[in-house]
């Protein structure tokens, strides 16, 4: 389970980037974090992995605090970033195994293969990293961050620079490794995708969150886009497509 209690960041003294923000995730759930851009979804999830320091608040996985324990905390988990940086030099399929082996899990070929065949990215995989296009950087990350099996999947955008089936792939794994018990909190603009694939949401407007929960409860018998024009007002929303 994440715990997020009164989480606030700012970057430039006095201007908040993220304001007593408290959200609880529970396990098993794919939840989809919405707003417009700069609304502080990847500060957010930069915290939340332990990778951007803040002061206010308090980010608890499983019970335990982020600040205090967070090799622990990242262990149990993966981060696929909005911008995937992979290291260029390496072979793609080197990244997996690298990767595999600082969460110290053992490199199954059969796992490995199937998934890398549906993503359309094995024939690629004995080719340098620095030959990629952006979309592939994105599977590679996305095939190591799924094959280490961590309890909790923290996804910024992974849609942006997937192909058509590529994003059908990753919806249905999105779909079954939370079926299978595990967590999925990722952020995204595709509002029709979060709908349709996540049992939770949660909306940020300039920082403060201003709806969460169940999908079904926070649209009732709207569409998340809907719900969503209307806590932005119509025309800001549409102006920052
Ligand atoms: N390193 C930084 N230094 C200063 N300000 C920052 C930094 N990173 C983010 N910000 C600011 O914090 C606010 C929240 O940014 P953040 O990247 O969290 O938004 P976001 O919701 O992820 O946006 P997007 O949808 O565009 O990715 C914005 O005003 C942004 O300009």
């Amino acid at each position: 389970m994440i715990e997020i209690k009164n989480f606030s960041k700012s970057y430039v003294k006095g201007v908040k980037a993220v304001d007593d923000l408290s959200l609880t995730i529970e396990d098993g759930d794919l939840c989809a974090f919405v707003g417009l851009n700069g609304a502080g979804k990847s500060t957010t999830i930069k915290a939340l992995m332990g990778i951007l320091p803040f002061e206010d608040g308090e980010i608890l996985v499983d019970g335990k605090n982020i600040k205090s324990n967070p090799v622990e905390i990242k262990k149990m988990m993966a981060y696929v970033p909005d911008n995937p940086e992979v290291y260029a030099f390496m072979k793609g399929i080197d990244y997996i195994k690298f990767i595999l082996s600082i969460y110290g899990v053992p490199f199954n070929e059969g796992e490995m293969e199937a998934f890398a065949k549906e993503l359309e990215i094995y024939n690629a995989l004995g080719d340098l990293v620095s030959s990629y296009s952006h979309g592939m950087k994105q599977k590679i990350v996305l095939l190591a961050a799924f094959l280490h099996h961590p309890k909790i999947l923290v996804l910024d955008e992974p849609f942006v620079g997937l192909d058509p089936k590529a994003t059908h792939i990753l919806k249905e794994k999105m779909k079954e490794y939370t079926q299978a018990g595990n967590t999925i909190f990722f952020s995204t603009h595709v509002l029709e995708v979060a709908e349709k694939l996540c049992n939770k949401v949660a909306i940020i407007k300039q920082g403060k969150l201003v709806a969460s929960g169940a999908m079904e409860e926070v649209i009732k018998d709207h569409s998340l886009e809907d719900v969503f024009l209307e806590i932005f007002d119509e025309k800001e929303a549409l102006s920052n497509e």
